[in-house]
């Protein structure tokens, strides 16, 4: 079964109550997510394999630790992930970025797909998706259902904020597969919005309500 890994550092979670607030505004609530998300970088990468290399320094040969795992590729689920990349290119400048567009119906809640650029060596990829909220679960799911069609086999999924409903149901689904994330809150209402939650991210993000 895959795990759920909280990302409990306490600037993680200083940050994450700021960014909760409503009188946050689309300015602050941009750095906030850009610094949470490098700060979840950190915590995901932490199983990332070294290997020892040789280098010269000005002084002579020395032995030092070098990645030696997969290249990375980020995968953002348009919109509100696209607030996350650069807080992971800060930490990952090499990885390169796919895009796959989903949006959640307003009616029935299932997600609908309507965009995917992939790296093309996507397949040798140790890929990262990323979205601020996993509330149903299903954008994430059916972003890595897409991910694995393409033959993708390592993923991690980060989510600032998860209701518990949708984790479930993601690691049902794939079971493969470990998702970090900042705080599991209470339960979903009756529009599958995270309570407490931080309301719809994409909006707050880009301002458009
Ligand atoms: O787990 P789920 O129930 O699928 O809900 C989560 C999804 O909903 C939000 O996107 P939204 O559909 O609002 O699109 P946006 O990013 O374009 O605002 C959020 O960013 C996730 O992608
Ligand atoms: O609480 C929620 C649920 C879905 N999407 C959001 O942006 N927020
Ligand atoms: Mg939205």
């Amino acid at each position: 079964m895959g795990q759920t890994i909280i990302c409990n550092h306490p600037l993680i979670q200083h940050k994450l109550g700021i960014l909760r607030r409503k009188d946050t505004g689309a300015k602050e609530f941009r750095e906030l997510v850009t610094e949470i998300a490098m700060l979840m970088g950190y915590e995901l990468t932490k199983d990332f394999p070294l290997e020892e290399v040789e280098i010269e320094t000005p002084m002579g040969k020395a032995h030092v630790k070098s990645i030696s795992g997969k290249k990375v590729a980020i995968v953002p689920i348009l919109r509100a992930g696209l607030g996350m990349v650069d807080g992971f290119l800060n930490l990952i400048p090499a990885a390169k970025v796919g895009h796959i567009g989903l949006y959640r119906d307003p009616k029935t809640f299932k997600p609908v797909s309507y965009y995917c650029k992939m790296p093309e060596d996507i397949t040798n990829r140790q890929v990262i998706v990323i979205d601020p909220m996993i509330a149903t679960g299903g954008s994430a799911i059916d972003a890595v259902t897409e991910l694995k069609n393409m033959g993708v086999t390592n993923i991690k999924v980060a989510n600032i904020i998860g209701a518990p409903e949708g984790i479930e149901e993601f690691h049902r689904v794939h079971p493969d597969v470990d998702i970090y994330v900042c705080s599991v809150d209470e339960k979903l209402n009756d529009n599958k919005y995270i309570i407490p939650g931080l309301g719809d991210a994409g909006d707050r993000l880009f301002g458009t309500k």
